[in-house]
């Protein structure tokens, strides 16, 4: 009765939203009342404000009479999930879970290009029965939220039960680690950390691409855990089946679970995105303000966020108010010509003559302390304000692998947070940049 009740709702409302947010219900059907259990609140409102009316409707439709409808929360079930093999090995193997709990879901913005995103991430983390949406795969380009969806998943995991076992981890970073196992011969170690995690996020899966034997043992790895009903949840910049390189067997296999597409956002999400930032790093904006960056800026979050930093530099640097006079000034260059003033090579002159060396050497081979932090600088700022990929990157620092550049991007974000003084050599920079 209730399968009837789904086709017919799927046939009056758009499928997806009928898979993401009603199929995942539980159901008691007693009588000529039915209760629905949802995993959180978040989905218990959902369906209160946006799908109820329907299920009532369609119910009385099918059964030829009103039937009550109760809404409830569901009794998570807060035992550790754990699979006999990492009962033997668990006392050995220690694993960090790199998450950033700066990335949640109350601090992720909803808007009509995130909201399937959104609420599949939500039903994954606070799914009780783990096969829904298993394996998870989000997808889109690049500063569109997947990377805080990712940390999003894993933070609620562990608020809801501390003892899962979740690991963060960004493919170059697997990749890299498989090398080192390989080298120095410690691959069973190396399975078995990976295999004994109950909640795997792996961002950017398209760094696998033509790197045949980390996808082999990712495959192993991910099918280990998917019949072990462990959660995996994934990112990639496009489609996989778009990533040439990428072995046919994981693409079919990534398509075994839900594919959910996060596009650039709407205008009126970005205005939303660009007043909550700007309230997060401290920097008063109006709404005249937050309307016409939103309305220069119209594809990246990024670079709201790349806009809303410089506008901060500048008004601390000359204690201006940031108003639209100013922030037209401020950033005029920035949106006019975005991609040519705020260029790698730029952020490279800006660099090397704030800290004053020469060019050659911070694109050189140095590995001279003075040299070493202005290149990590640059390398950090290029990623930050450019829409470069760490591949590309590397290739304009001198030829180098995008693991440096990855390695530089990670150091400079934990030193920034640690270290004022940093901060402000960041500023200036960005003050010459856009001078
Ligand atoms: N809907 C949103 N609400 C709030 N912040 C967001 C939202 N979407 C993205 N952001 C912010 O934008 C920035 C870039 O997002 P994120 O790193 O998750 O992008 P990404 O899609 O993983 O990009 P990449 O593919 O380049 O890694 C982050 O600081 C993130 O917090």
């Amino acid at each position: 009765m209730w399968e009837n009740c789904l086709k017919r709702l799927e046939t009056v409302l758009p499928k997806d939203q009928v898979t993401l947010w009603i199929r995942p219900l539980d159901v008691e059907l007693v009588n000529d009342s039915i209760t629905l259990e949802a995993s959180n609140d978040i989905i218990l409102n959902k369906i209160r404000t946006h799908f109820l009316t329907y299920i009532k409707a369609v119910l009385k439709e099918l059964t030829g009479k009103e039937v009550a409808v109760e809404l409830k929360l569901k009794q998570i079930n807060h035992q550790p999930q754990t699979t006999p093999f990492v009962k033997k090995k668990s006392t050995t193997i220690k694993i960090t879970d790199h998450l950033d709990p700066r990335f949640t879901f109350a601090n992720f913005i909803e808007g009509r290009s995130n909201t399937i995103a959104l609420a599949a991430s939500l039903q994954t983390a606070t799914a009780s029965r783990v096969e829904e949406n298993n394996p998870l795969l989000i997808y889109g380009s690049t500063g569109l939220g997947k990377t805080h969806l990712l940390h999003a998943i894993g933070n609620e995991i562990k608020k809801n039960n501390p003892k899962e076992v979740v690991c963060y981890l960004h493919s170059e970073i697997y990749v890299n680690q498989m090398v080192k196992a390989i080298q120095q011969k410690s691959m069973d170690a190396f399975k078995q950390k990976y295999r004994s995690v109950t909640a795997l996020l792996i961002d950017d899966i398209q760094f696998f691409a033509r790197k045949e034997r980390s996808q082999e043992e990712f495959f192993h790895t991910f099918n280990y855990l998917l019949e072990g009903q462990k959660r995996v949840i994934i990112t990639c910049d496009r489609y996989p089946k778009e990533v040439n390189g990428l072995e046919s067997r994981l693409k079919s296999r990534l398509g075994w679970g839900i594919s959910v597409p996060i596009d650039p956002p709407d205008y009126e999400t970005r205005v939303a995105i660009l007043k909550e930032k700007a309230a997060l790093i401290q920097v008063d904006i109006s709404d005249e303000v937050a309307h016409f960056i939103a309305k220069q800026l119209n594809s990246n979050i990024r670079e709201l966020e790349g806009a809303l930093s410089t506008l901060k530099a500048h008004a601390n640097f000359t204690r201006k108010k940031i108003d639209l006079k100013y922030t037209k000034q401020i950033l005029k260059e920035l949106f006019k010509v975005n991609h040519q003033i705020v260029s790698v090579e730029n952020i490279q002159k800006s660099t090397a003559q704030y800290y004053n060396v020469k060019l050659s050497e911070l694109l050189g081979k140095s590995r001279k302390r003075s040299i070493v932090r202005p290149r990590q600088m640059a390398m950090f700022l290029s990623k930050e304000l450019t829409d470069k990929s760490y591949p590309e990157i590397g290739e304009l620092f001198g030829g180098r692998d995008h693991t440096t550049v990855l390695h530089a991007y990670r150091k400079m974000n934990d030193l920034l947070k640690q270290e004022s003084e940093l901060s402000e050599d960041k500023q200036k920079i960005v003050n010459i940049l856009i001078e």
